[in-house]
């Protein structure tokens, strides 16, 4: 079967820096994709390419077998391959009402905007409770759910995480981390960049380490992880 998303040979970077060098990789229709490796190896800068925010300087993106690679960022989202960037990145004056909204822009999400909020406020229950609150006010759990939930209005097709649980206290992430496999178990293939290795070996079939703009080690669907060979490969023998 195609792979929903395929890399080939892209190199990339700002300036005159190189981060990614000839980087090729696939994600499949079914199962995660999970990138980790050390902090600055170009993890985001790999997944700003996929999306579109950074044009390589060479190689190709397919996204469902359609060529993106000269899309702008917004073109991407309206195929419905849909970013969620690290840190929360949301306008502090709107309300989450207005982040729904926003996010259910597209031409293609349009349509789906009462069942896509059904399905936010049935994994989040404590967005309702604020739902006319602005974001500027919310903690910084509420906020990246505010944000997962944003992306969800745009009715994904592939849905990216960039290190969903940066910063949050353990109980809220064990909480978020639950609601990243409801999505998942919902159907919505996903790639995470995530820190918390436990987590990406439960939430992922398919691994990637990047290290030094390359992917070093790839782990193939139906391949077992062991969870000593991952460690060695993050921190060296
Ligand atoms: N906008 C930018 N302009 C210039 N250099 C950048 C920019 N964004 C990232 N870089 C550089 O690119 C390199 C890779 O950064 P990137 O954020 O992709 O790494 P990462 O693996 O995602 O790290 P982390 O896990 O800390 O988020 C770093 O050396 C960083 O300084």
């Amino acid at each position: 079967m195609m792979p929903i998303l395929s890399v080939e040979g892209v190199t990339a970077g700002y300036g005159r820096v190189t981060v990614l060098n000839d980087v090729s990789l696939e994600a499949g229709r079914h199962g995660n994709v999970g990138f980790f490796g050390p902090n600055g190896h170009g993890k985001t800068t790999l997944l700003r390419v996929i999306s579109g925010l950074l044009k390589p300087r060479s190689g190709r993106i397919f996204f469902d077998g359609e060529d993106i690679t000269a899309r702008s960022a917004r073109a991407i989202v309206g195929t419905g391959l849909i970013h969620v960037p690290q840190g929360n990145r949301l306008f502090p004056d709107l309300t989450i009402a207005d982040c729904m909204a926003l996010g259910a822009y597209s031409a293609r999400a349009r349509p789906h905007e009462a069942e896509n909020r059904e399905k936010v406020i049935e994994l989040f229950p404590k967005l309702a409770e604020r739902w006319r609150q602005r974001v500027r006010t919310l903690s910084g759990g509420e906020r990246q759910m505010v944000s997962i939930g944003t992306a969800l209005m745009s009715h994904p097709r592939l849905l990216i995480l960039d290190e969903p649980t940066l910063g949050l206290a353990p109980k809220i992430k064990d909480e978020l981390c639950a609601s990243v496999l409801d999505i998942s178990k919902g159907g919505v293939p996903l790639i995470v960049v995530e820190q918390d290795i436990e987590f990406l070996l439960e939430l992922s079939s398919q691994l990637y380490l990047i290290n030094h703009g390359t992917v070093a080690t790839e782990i193939k669907p139906g391949e077992s992880i062991a969870h000593s060979e991952i460690m060695s490969m993050y921190f060296g023998h």
